[in-house]
């Protein structure tokens, strides 16, 4: 029979599993009973809509049966079974999670890691097994096959007669060793208390033969051994049952049982609605960012349930895209069991659903900000940004229902602070709420645009994020509150006499700032006398609506159409420079242009822009040296 070989990908995977050292090896049952549910999942729903079968609930469970004897242990379940292509693409192929493009080499040889955060489905049975053989009958299909493998060289498929539609996988156990004891999934109660632990909820019932002391039906006194098929978990769907009766530990453990990220939720809702649409959902706020969030591979979406049935593994119209990151499940009795995608979008049902949800979740951020700062921010700080593209996406329109949900950095807190919090501080004669951008919280500290501002006494929100300005921008204000940038052209910030006092500077120097603006050209649109810089030299402001920030980041993006800043240099004329200038305007022509260059290099610098011609530039200040 021919020997196949893994896939690159999952040959270094298995080789992992079948390395490990992970504490937690139990997992592999709960990855394997939740494919059986699954899969179970899966014919149900075509057994209830397909009027051609035959429908039973009976038919449908999972069976676990150890055998001490030869040490193994097999999960059976009455799913919808596998083709020979899903065998060779489900099995052979490290299929859809993806976890091992993202993670690195280090972290791939430890291991540890990937089987902590991801779990690894299928493969995970590798942890405990020497072999693993599955037996499997797809629906409509009349072969069954015996897929095996050892984890390490290889899998065999080969085609074999099977009475039954439905998988059954047979794992056997490692030999034990010092540190591991493999034969504790062969026990009873332990196999039961592993099932409690993460399955519970499953919704199909886990049978197993236990068997246990009786007292004798003729005589109570005497006990003797009963072997019983007993079903081991509870059934009942989280959802179903009361908030009151759950604790922390049933969201969490469902949360895993779902695979719905291999953290632990941040945060949890469960919601029950009987009004003009009824639905029970559990909602989860993850803690970590899944992996490929930000990529396109990533698809958002909730579980979608009519009655107890699973209908969509993914409904992406129950969430709008700036909750993506929420998941988790939704069951309506309102919905009917054979709505399609296409139904399913105009469906008024489900529209009415989303929207409650979508209010549910910002409530409950919005209560987490109140109640809970550190859970927020830690949440922030994962999906803060997803809020933000909210806020500007869709020309604005959700603008309002997020502006309170956001959280910036601020030069006066030294912490993330809410708008509501920075408005309520604000001093009377202050009228805008002032932003100033960069690549971090210290560079912004120390850029030379915001002197003037903090000199006021006026609290800077520190925008580190490439979208903060964009969504800004589109909220354009908030408790009626414009937002200016400090690097804004108009700041207006100076007294009368400030003023009058630059207007008559200007005029004194006009001379000299032509000069300048000639030297640079169309590099800047004008070059000027700075009123809000006070200890440093130079600084490039911005007129009209694109910000230097924003120039940078459209140059990044791939139809960038070369917008770009209206710039502006602004020279310190308080500063020791300027009279540099000044002098070099009345004796040395040469040296206006040298200290031109440099100055406007040096702003670019500041501003994190590249600078046009590195060489000239060290050039030119050698000259100055020399
Ligand atoms: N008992 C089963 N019956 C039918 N198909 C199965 C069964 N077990 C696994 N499969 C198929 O094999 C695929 C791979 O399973 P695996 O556990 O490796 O990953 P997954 O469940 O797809 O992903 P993840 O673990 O990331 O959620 C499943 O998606 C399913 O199609």
């Amino acid at each position: 029979m021919e020997k196949k070989q893994f896939q690159a990908e999952s040959q270094r995977l298995l080789e992992m599993m079948v390395n490990s050292i992970y504490s937690q090896k139990e997992i592999f049952l709960r990855e394997i009973i939740s494919n059986a549910s699954d899969a179970i999942d899966k014919i149900y729903y075509q057994a209830l809509t397909d009027d051609q079968m035959t429908f039973n609930q009976d038919d449908y469970y999972i069976r676990i049966e150890p055998d001490q004897e030869n040490r193994t242990l097999t999960i059976k379940d009455t799913g919808i079974g596998m083709t020979r292509e899903e065998l060779e693409t489900n099995l052979g192929t490290i299929a859809k999670s993806g976890s091992l493009d993202f993670k690195n080499q280090v972290e791939m040889e430890d291991g540890q890691e990937i089987i902590g955060q991801f779990g690894v489905g299928f493969y995970s049975s590798f942890m405990v097994a020497d072999k693993v053989t599955v037996y499997t009958r797809a629906l409509h299909h009349e072969e069954g096959y015996k897929w095996e493998s050892n984890g390490q060289d290889g899998y065999t498929i080969e085609p074999i007669d099977r009475e039954e539609v439905g998988t059954e996988i047979i794992i056997q156990l490692k030999e034990n060793t010092e540190d591991e004891n493999y034969d504790e999934f062969l026990e009873e109660q332990r196999l039961t208390s592993i099932i409690k632990k993460y399955s519970d909820f499953i919704r199909y019932p886990i049978k197993m033969d236990v068997t246990e002391q009786k007292p004798k039906e003729d005589d109570e006194e005497t006990f003797e051994e009963v072997t019983e098929e007993q079903t081991l978990n509870n059934m009942v769907p989280i959802w179903r049952k009361n908030k009151q009766e759950l604790t922390d530990e049933d969201y969490e453990s469902f949360y895993q049982e779902k695979r719905f990220g291999f953290d632990q939720p941040l945060s949890h809702l469960h919601i029950s609605v009987d009004g003009m649409v009824r639905f029970q959902s559990i909602l989860y706020i993850p803690e970590q960012l899944p992996f490929n969030y930000y990529s396109q591979d990533f698809e958002k979406g909730l579980e979608l349930y009519s009655n107890g049935v699973l209908i969509m593994e993914k409904c992406a119209d129950l969430l709008p895209d700036h909750f993506s990151f929420v998941k988790g499940i939704v069951d309506s009795e309102d919905l009917s069991l054979n709505i399609s995608r296409e139904i399913l979008q105009q469906d008024k049902q489900v529209r009415l659903i989303s929207k409650n949800i979508e209010k549910k979740v910002k409530n409950h951020l919005l209560s987490l900000l109140k109640n809970d700062r550190e859970k927020y921010e830690k949440f922030f700080d994962a999906f803060g940004r997803q809020l933000k593209y909210g806020v500007y996406a869709e020309f604005g329109a959700n603008k309002e229902k997020l502006q309170d949900l956001l959280l910036f950095y601020s030069s006066s807190e030294k912490k993330l602070v809410s708008l509501s919090e920075y408005v309520e501080r604000m001093p009377e004669d202050q009228e805008y709420i002032y932003y100033a951008t960069g690549e971090s919280h210290d560079r912004i500290e120390n850029l030379p645009q915001t002197e003037l501002v903090k000199d006021k006494g006026y609290e800077i929100l520190y925008f580190t994020d490439e979208v903060d300005e964009f969504a800004i921008k589109m909220l354009m204000q908030y408790d009626d509150k414009e937002f200016k940038s400090v690097a804004s052209g108009d700041l207006d910030l100076e007294d009368e006499e400030t003023k009058q006092e630059a207007e008559k500077q200007k005029e004194e120097h006009k001379d000299l700032l032509t000069e300048m603006k000639e030297i640079l050209g169309n590099k800047v649109k004008d070059v000027k006398l700075s009123t809000r810089l006070k200890s440093h030299p130079v600084c490039l402001s911005a007129e009209g609506e694109v910000s230097i920030e924003m120039e940078k980041v459209l140059k990044q993006m791939p139809d960038n159409q070369n917008i770009e800043a209206n710039k502006v240099l602004e020279i310190n004329n308080k500063h020791d420079i300027f009279q540099a200038l000044v002098d070099a305007h009345e004796n040395d022509k040469e040296k206006v242009q040298l200290y031109t260059n440099i100055l406007y290099n040096q702003a670019l610098l500041i501003e994190g822009l590249p600078v046009d011609d590195p060489v000239a530039l060290t050039n030119d200040m050698c000259k100055v040296m020399a």
